[in-house]
């Protein structure tokens, strides 16, 4: 089974991420980076993004991960706890621990250029 399959599709996908999002708008270390953003498009950004990365039939629309989060701020501390909410939310998902692992290797030379 691919790690495609593994995360459920695209369907499973966008219910992991949708769960991520929900984790992170809970979280008071991480939420004030959201603030006045449309959750909406970033839920949907981000779950072509995943789909895209891990081999599935989805084209990425948004910006870079670089442009995306200029000037934001975003720490270490803010990408880990972001990390934790998706390990969380695939747990949720039933996503085998393997498979989690390749997700979260695909995100990690993300890193860069989302904390400055
Ligand atoms: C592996 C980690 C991450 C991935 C894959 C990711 C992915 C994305 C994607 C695909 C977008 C949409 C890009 C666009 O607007 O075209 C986005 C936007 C955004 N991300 Fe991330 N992100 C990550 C980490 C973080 C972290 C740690 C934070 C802050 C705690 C964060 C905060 C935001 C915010 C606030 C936006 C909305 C920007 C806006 O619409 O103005 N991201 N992210």
């Amino acid at each position: 089974q691919s790690l495609y399959d593994q995360l459920g599709q695209k369907q499973g996908i966008s219910a992991i991420v949708e769960e991520m999002l929900y984790r992170v708008g809970g979280d008071e270390r991480i939420v004030h980076h959201f603030d006045g953003v449309d959750i909406m498009r970033v839920h949907q950004l981000i779950t072509e993004q995943v789909c895209n990365v891990v081999g599935g039939p989805c084209e990425y629309s948004g910006e870079s991960m670089r442009v995306s989060h200029e000037g934001m701020g975003v720490t270490h501390a803010d990408f880990n706890a972001l990390v934790e909410h998706l390990i969380v939310a695939m747990e949720k998902h039933e996503v085998p621990v393997a498979a989690q692992n390749q997700l979260l290797a695909k995100l990690a030379p993300m890193y860069d250029d989302i904390v400055e």
